[in-house]
């Protein structure tokens, strides 16, 4: 497969005025962002890296950090982390308070932001320093001690962040979360702060495409039944109250977040990351889905 004729066509045929949405305003830094930013990669492993535009300027990877800490969180808790959290599409938007009412503070799935803050109370609660073990985990199966926290990005987050503030009392409240709050929303916004470029991210999803081993070093970092169950819930919820759209339109697990990234893959064949800040109003990239659904069909392969 050419992907790099591919990605190339990709490149030439779209750009940031084909979309009219905005960039993220409500965290204040992530709307300093210049909306024509426009980068992807690929990877295939053997050194076999494709891309184009901005594909290695680091952005905040916001909600795509939920998979590296759902990770930790499986490899510390096992089967039992979903007595916490269930695993069915919310069918709502990524920061909606409604739902958790109605089901006794137990989130629809983690990676709205409800299940995600589960998932930090659970790491704050089992790991010794939190943010560190983070950073190592992203940088090791990343292959690249390069990659940080931006510290702007969080405390931009924290002066605007009461809806996830309220999030965790909400489920303090209704007896799902064990720490203080402040901790977990201090180590939450971090997370999403996370600062990477498309080829990292790409390199870093690879261990989804590969059995949760990295790919490189053939270290095994999750079990293959981990890797199925993370895959799915990508696919099914990894687009917030658009995972059926993104599913119908590239058929591939990903993960979006408000910075404007988009990751995906394609077990055992590849790992793809795109970047394009401008949002829809459900809060996944524009430009990052229609390149996303090019990939897919100018390859003619999807998971489908
Ligand atoms: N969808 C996202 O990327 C949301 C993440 C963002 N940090 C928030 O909690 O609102």
């Amino acid at each position: 497969m050419d992907y790099q004729n591919i990605l190339n066509t990709i490149h030439s045929d779209m750009n940031y005025r084909d979309v009219g949405g905005k960039v993220a305003s409500y965290i204040p830094e992530l709307a300093k962002i210049d909306p024509r930013k426009f980068g992807m990669h690929l990877y295939c492993g053997e050194n076999r890296h494709y891309g184009f535009g901005d594909s290695e300027e680091k952005f905040s990877i916001q909600s795509i950090s939920k998979v590296f800490t759902l990770c930790m969180a499986m490899n510390i808790m096992g089967e039992d982390l979903w007595d916490r959290v269930d695993v069915e599409p919310s069918g709502n938007p990524f920061n909606s308070l409604t739902q958790l009412e109605q089901e006794n503070g137990i989130p629809r799935n983690p990676f709205i932001n409800a299940g995600a803050l589960v998932i930090s109370d659970i790491l704050v609660d089992h790991l010794k320093n939190p943010k560190e073990e983070l950073l190592a985990f992203v940088r090791k199966i990343t292959g690249d001690s390069d990659i940080n926290y931006d510290n702007t990005v969080a405390s931009s987050e924290k002066s605007t962040g009461f809806r996830n503030i309220a999030l965790v009392n909400y489920m303090k409240a209704l007896g799902n979360i064990k720490c203080e709050v402040e901790p977990i929303v201090d180590f939450y916004f971090h997370q999403c702060s996370l600062a990477m470029s498309c080829r990292q991210l790409a390199k870093a999803f690879m261990i989804f495409a590969n059995k949760g081993r990295i790919l490189e070093t053939g270290e095994e970092i999750m079990r293959p039944e981990v890797v199925k169950r993370i895959n799915a819930l990508m696919q099914t919820c990894g687009f917030y109250d658009e995972a059926g759209e993104f599913s119908f339109e590239v058929g591939l697990p990903g993960k979006s977040g408000v910075g404007g990234g988009i990751v995906a893959i394609h077990p055992e064949r590849y790992s793809v990351a795109v970047w394009s800040p401008i949002l829809n109003e459900k809060g996944n990239s524009e430009l990052g889905m229609k390149a996303l659904e090019r990939l897919t069909t100018l390859t003619g392969v999807s998971v489908f």
